[in-house]
């Protein structure tokens, strides 16, 4: 089982849960400096984390008493056997610029076939495969029995522009293609669509990013979207995973309007033995800072704020994320370290248009994609690499647990060409 997430150990690690913010020089969230590492390291994020600070006891909690029972102890205090893994070596407890964390390439671009994928990665990359067949059949379908010649071209031009890959990234593609096509000499058909794998995942590698945790106690995630786009099941897949790996996470319910919403969450939080801090009606912005205080207090690893679902439109919806951000902050000064927007894959373009709204309103730090299965506008991820390149994080292909994955830009590129 390979890593869903990246351990980035706090500069100090204290024995207590001690609030770092201060000590913190990082004023805003997404470092962009964070080492990208690549998700394909097979090991535990959480490997190296001092058992001391599990042990300690939840000091009081303030007033939200949480709707689920506390943890159980953690599973035998991380198996320290896990003999650290390189990529999670201490980081320097001086303020200096982190000395580049011996990062993993990602699978060397534009190379990597198939077939020299890691073998842990198969599995997903199957799925990811089926769940774009509809997206990618239009595409593959024009290099059956063509010429390389300007009909082919068009018919590209077509093809990507049906997979919403939008004007502006088609029309990039089809430049850079054609200049590969030159400088390779491509004789056949299918030597221009391995050109265009690599097209694609060159443009697309922006987009890879991980989700770094740990840097923070807790790491604070704001989570929000349109309604229905996939928000609670996808951070019930996010805590389940975490909660695998051994990491303290506590839910925020700050959707106060939708009670299935909150009841949702709750069964996520149940399953996984996680606290959630929820309130029937309450104030979103008060839910979330009472969560985050608590996870400060009782030294969480991850605090997860769900919000309600909303439409960029609703001009005063968005002016209420505005607020739990800022109370977020309140609440802790480094705080959110990751705003996510969760998009609908289905949605095309207009993903891309939630993208630009969300990004102005709140900064976003990652997008989660989810329902690119059954979808024949998974193109989209090209236009948002053009037009609004906000790392994504994960993508999603089903409902099941393991239907989330981190993205990848050459497995996108290679699953949606067949
Ligand atoms: N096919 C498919 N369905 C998904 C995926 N992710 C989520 N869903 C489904 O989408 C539906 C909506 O998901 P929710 O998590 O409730 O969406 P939400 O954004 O929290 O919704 P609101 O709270 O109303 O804003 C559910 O039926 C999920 O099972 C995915 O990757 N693929």
């Amino acid at each position: 089982m390979f890593s869903f997430f990246k351990k980035k150990p706090p500069a100090e690690s204290p024995a207590a849960p001690a609030p770092s913010p201060a000590a913190e020089p990082a004023p805003a969230p997404a470092p962009a400096a964070a080492p990208a590492r690549s998700v394909f390291s097979p090991s535990s994020w959480f490997g190296s984390k001092p058992a001391a600070e599990e042990a300690a006891p939840p000091p009081a909690a303030p007033d939200e008493a949480p709707s689920v029972a506390p943890p159980p102890p953690p599973p035998a205090a991380t198996p320290p056997a896990a003999p650290a893994a390189p990529d999670l070596a201490p980081v320097p407890a001086a303020s200096a610029p982190a000395p580049a964390v011996p990062t993993v390439p990602p699978p060397t671009p534009a190379l990597v076939t198939e077939a020299a994928m890691p073998a842990e990665r198969k599995g997903w990359f199957d799925k990811l495969k089926t769940g774009l067949r509809k997206t990618g059949t239009g595409i593959q379908a024009v290099f059956v029995n063509a010429q390389i010649d300007e009909a082919l071209y068009e018919e590209l031009e077509s093809a990507l522009l049906m997979a919403d890959a939008g004007v502006k990234a088609t029309e990039y593609l089809l430049d850079d293609l054609r200049g590969r096509v030159k400088r390779q000499m491509a004789t056949d058909a299918s030597q221009v669509k391995r050109l265009l794998a690599d097209a694609i995942t060159d443009l697309l590698q922006p987009l890879e990013k991980p989700l770094v945790i740990g840097q923070f106690t807790p790491t604070v995630i704001m989570v929000a979207g349109v309604n229905g786009a996939g928000k609670t099941t996808s951070i019930g897949k996010l805590t389940k995973h975490l909660a695998s790996e051994g990491a303290s996470v506590l839910l925020a319910a700050a959707d106060t309007f939708r009670a299935a919403a909150r009841e949702q969450l709750l069964v996520w939080a149940d399953r996984n033995t996680v606290e959630i801090v929820s309130q029937e009606g309450g104030d979103p912005s008060a839910v979330s800072f009472d969560a985050v205080t608590a996870g400060k207090a009782r030294g969480k690893d991850v605090v997860l704020v769900d919000t309600a679902g909303r439409l960029p439109t609703q001009l005063h919806l968005m002016d209420e994320l505005k607020k739990i951000k800022r109370v977020v902050t309140k609440a802790d000064a480094t705080a959110p370290h990751e705003v996510l927007l969760v998009i609908d894959g289905n949605t095309g373009q207009n993903a891309l248009a939630q993208v630009r709204a969300f990004d102005e309103t709140l900064g976003l730090t990652g997008l989660v994609v989810t329902k690119l299965d059954g979808t024949a506008k998974g193109g989209v991820l090209c236009a948002i690499a053009r037009e609004r390149p906000v790392p994504v994080y994960f993508i999603g292909v089903g409902e099941k647990l393991e239907d989330l994955e981190t993205f990848n830009a050459r497995e996108f590129a290679l699953a949606l060409l067949g």
